[in-house]
């Protein structure tokens, strides 16, 4: 059996406003397993981004223990947190983050350079990446606001690959893509999953609660 990469235990999340609380995680139980392919599906609303918030350590939980590969995240400093994102987390949102200023080549290879000092490597794997997705070098050189929403999505996929992260968190990434697309970046991931990479994928369903 794969080896359990992130385990949460009795998780919960509530916020409050205006004098109101609103419980949103209660009491969840997850184990994330090394190289699965983990998909979570909830209604609009029923908490999936703030799961994945606090699975990633970028917001505090109110009660309850994440446990990535032996270290309790809660107790890790901001500095901490940040440095275990870079180098254990990967993420694809459905608002593809891509700085426009730069090339889609040069966005992927800033991300490997926060982690790498090895820049002809980082350059390799870049490279690698982006052609096993079917980007060619005439469509890495384009800046975002050159290329498709898929094509986008796919540099975004390879950005968050470049420092082969132990996790992927997928947040709705084919949410704002057409159906055709939407199963191009899906086939990708599927590859991706079937080469080892551990990849959680949050997906929106009308009617479906979180807990
Ligand atoms: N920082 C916050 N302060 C107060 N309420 C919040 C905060 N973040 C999220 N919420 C509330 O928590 C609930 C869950 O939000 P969340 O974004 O996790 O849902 P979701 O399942 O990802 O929804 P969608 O599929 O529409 O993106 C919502 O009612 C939202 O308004």
């Amino acid at each position: 059996m794969n080896k359990s990469i992130l385990q949460v235990r009795q998780l919960c999340k509530t916020f409050s406003s205006d004098g109101q609380q609103q419980h949103i995680l209660t009491n969840l139980d997850i184990d994330i397993y090394k190289g699965d392919f983990t998909i979570i599906m909830g209604s609009s609303g029923s908490g999936k981004t703030t799961l994945l918030y606090a699975l990633s350590g970028m917001d505090t939980p109110t009660l309850g223990k994440i446990i990535f590969q032996g270290t309790q995240i809660q107790n890790l400093s901001s500095d901490e947190l940040a440095n275990f994102r870079k180098k254990h987390c990967g993420f694809v949102f459905q608002s593809i983050y891509l700085l426009e200023n730069m090339s889609i080549m040069d966005n992927v290879l800033t991300a490997g350079y926060l982690v790498s000092n090895n820049k002809p490597e980082i350059i390799k794997r870049a490279k690698e990446l982006f052609l096993q997705v079917g980007l060619t070098e005439e469509i890495w050189r384009k800046f975002p606001s050159q290329l498709s929403g898929g094509e986008k999505q796919r540099a975004a996929l390879i950005r968050s690959l470049i420092n082969k992260p132990d996790i992927i968190f997928a947040d709705e990434p084919t949410g704002a893509l057409n159906s055709s697309t939407g199963k191009d970046v899906l086939d990708i991931l599927t590859k991706v999953n079937q080469n080892g990479q551990s990849i959680v994928m949050l997906i929106c369903l009308l009617h479906y609660p979180l807990h």
